[in-house]
């Protein structure tokens, strides 16, 4: 077999090599043109004046007989100095204008109308009337054109930045204290840089051909002084008689212009291709024992919440409530799952808890509280209170770890910020965390970013980080949905196992009963916003005092469950968060609701065993339930 030839491609070559190539030239004119060709490009000869192609003169000279190609080689470092400068003066004024209107809900919408009101004129009318306002001459048109393409620059960070700050990192950072300085520089910047310095790239060409434009009409570089616009300005009117005086620096022009569009394109495509790498997911655990408090006063729990309410307004006036009513307590060391459809409010809850319900959505409550802070009213010292005591699991784990940042500067920050430790404790201890959560070679894995780990890593990661700081509980929202189903089992034991070394207590949120009932000691079960069952999980696996719960229990395949029987599966639908409903939410899907339940809302009472159940029906023993088939409970 014989191995074929194969070079370089020429789209490949024209799209990579050759803007390559260019930039090195035009670098190097810039910098060594002026020590080369500075003489003839300014050394007069009235003698030479206006003379056509030549050897002597391959693009002519001009009205002093100064050679046109040595003056356009020269001019070089003018042209594309000015135009870097612009667009960093441009991207400078954009990127701040377009972090604070995606970051600050006050400023956000008029800067946002400023921008799509720049945005809407060409930008080289926009460079002429600035250039005017600055004023004629470098200065003047290098402000212009920056401040031509700040809208744009604006926009694409406002766009970036949106996206970026919703990002489950950026609210764990702000949890932990950090002020928007500290997570803008820290984690909005770094994830935008990427594509701003390709928009930056494509740009520079942009501003050669804006610059010359302005030198061109007059309003930029000013003699002496020249550009390659200066320089077509002063040979246009003897074009016909020596074209070099047009035709050198128009070839500068279109060649740089080109140059950097397609360095930038370029750019673009090999950081697509590197992008095309591994990734994945997933979360984090620990707990320990339990301890009930139903409907105390709260005393001595870890978290207390009574009758949370998370709202939303939307821009039309309309409230919606995802979360209802929930009121329960979790004691020191205990493991609690909340069980609930997709919906139901569990990771609103949480988030409330967590401090991270952001405007326009609204937490009210009697009581909100997490070990001795108060979060109805969190200052300070409950942002340290949540960043040193509390640590979450997000769904994805990809999300939770910033992609600019070391996995090592994820670890060792919670230890470094919170416990003050030095940093070269809190590497060791993230070592040990790495090898806890059973990551092999955690030396290396501490240099790598996200985009180096499979969705198992990354979740141990998550986990890891969660064992760094002196947490007293631990969130896991959904740690294991989007894992496989053998990576979900290795995560779900080192939850268990960890949890059963550490003495942190765990809020586990799941749609999935069987999950929860592997973990935890009380499982609470929700239904469009509300508690409607609490007990310990025992209890409620063999018994259910709900007829929501009933029914979740026979949807969810589980060991033990009687393989004759079909699964259930729950005819209507849960009432939406927008819904207002004086009864039971969950009647319209309860075969044993009677008119009382439709008009009466059954409280979350005490039953006779220490459960809660928010039903005016509840069961005694574990009955049918009601099925598509027909079936009743
Ligand atoms: N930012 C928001 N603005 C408005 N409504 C929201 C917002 N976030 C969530 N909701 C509403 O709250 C409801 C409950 O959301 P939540 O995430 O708590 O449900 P969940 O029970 O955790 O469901 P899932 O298992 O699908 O995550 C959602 O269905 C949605 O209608």
């Amino acid at each position: 077999m014989t191995a074929a030839f194969r070079g370089p491609r020429p789209g490949r070559l024209l799209s990579g090599g050759v803007p390559l190539l260019l930039i090195l030239l035009f670098v190097f004119l810039s910098v060594a043109g002026p020590s080369i060709w500075g003489e003839a490009a300014s050394a007069s000869n009235v003698a030479e004046a206006n003379q056509s192609i030549s050897a002597a003169h391959w693009m002519g000279t001009d009205d002093l007989g100064r050679d046109i190609l040595a003056r356009t080689l020269v001019a070089t470092r003018n042209s594309l100095v000015l135009a870097v400068v612009a667009t960093i003066v441009g991207g400078c004024v954009g990127i701040g204008l377009g972090l604070l209107s995606a970051m600050s809900r006050r400023l956000g919408r008029a800067l946002g109308a400023l921008i799509n009101v720049l945005i809407a004129f060409p930008a080289l009318l926009l460079a002429i009337f600035f250039a005017v306002l600055f004023g004629i001459g470098s200065v003047g048109s290098v402000l212009a054109v920056g401040a031509s393409f700040a809208p744009g620059f604006a926009r694409i960070t406002q766009t970036l930045t949106a996206s970026v700050v919703s990002k489950e990192y950026v609210e764990a950072s702000r949890v932990l204290g950090r002020g928007p300085i500290y997570r803008t520089f820290r984690h909005i910047l770094p994830n935008i840089a990427e594509p701003v310095v390709l928009y930056s790239t494509i740009h520079i060409g942009t501003a050669v051909l804006a610059l010359s434009g302005l030198s061109f009409l007059g309003l930029g570089v000013q003699p002496p002084v020249y550009d390659w616009g200066r320089l077509l300005n002063d040979g246009l009117t003897r074009i016909y008689v020596t074209p070099g005086v047009a035709i050198a620096p128009s070839i500068a022009i279109v060649l740089a212009g080109l140059t950097f569009n397609l360095a930038g394109e370029r750019l673009s495509d090999l950081i697509a291709g590197r992008r095309s790498a591994p990734s994945a997911r997933r979360s984090q655990p620990r707990p320990a024992e339990p301890a009930p408090d139903p409907a105390g006063d709260g005393g001595g729990a870890l978290v207390d919440v009574r009758h949370l309410r998370v709202t939303y307004a939307s821009a039309d006036g309309r409230v919606t409530t995802p979360v209802r009513d929930v009121s329960f307590t979790l004691a020191p060391k205990e493991r609690v799952g909340i069980v609930g459809e997709s919906g139901s409010g569990k990771s609103l809850t949480a988030a409330a808890i967590a401090q991270l319900i952001e405007e326009p959505g609204h937490v009210e409550a009697e009581r909100l509280r997490f070990m001795d802070a108060d979060l109805l009213t969190p200052d300070d010292s409950t942002r340290h209170v949540l960043g040193r005591n509390m640590a979450m699991v997000f769904q994805d784990p990809g999300e939770a770890l910033n992609p600019a940042i070391k996995i090592g500067t994820h670890l060792i920050e919670p230890a470094v910020i919170h416990l003050r430790e030095s940093k070269p404790d809190a590497k060791r201890k993230a070592l040990d965390a790495l090898r806890a959560v059973a990551i092999t070679d955690p030396a290396r894995r501490f240099e790598q970013h996200r985009h180096e780990l499979s969705g198992g890593m990354k979740q141990r990661v998550g986990i890891a980080i969660g064992l760094m700081g002196e947490a007293r509980l631990l969130i896991a929202d959904e740690p294991t949905t989007a894992l496989d189903v053998t990576v979900q089992r290795q995560i779900l034991r080192l939850v268990d196992r960890l949890g059963a070394r550490t003495e942190a207590g765990l809020l586990f949120i799941s749609h999935d009963i069987a999950v929860v009932s592997e973990l935890c000691d009380r499982i609470i079960v929700m239904y469009a916003g509300f508690i409607v069952e609490e007990a310990a999980t025992a209890d409620l696996l063999e018994s259910p005092a709900h007829p929501y719960t009933s029914v979740l229990l026979a949807a969810s395949p589980r060991m033990g469950l009687d393989k004759s029987r079909p699964l259930v599966a729950i005819d209507g639908r849960m009432p939406g968060p927008d819904a207002d409903l004086p009864g039971c939410y969950f009647a319209a899907r309860c075969p044993r609701a009677d008119a009382t339940c439709l008009s009466d809302r059954p409280p979350l009472r005490e039953l006779a065993d220490g459960r809660r159940a928010a039903c005016w029906h509840p069961l005694t023993e574990p009955g049918d339930v009601p099925t598509s088939e027909g079936a009743t409970i």
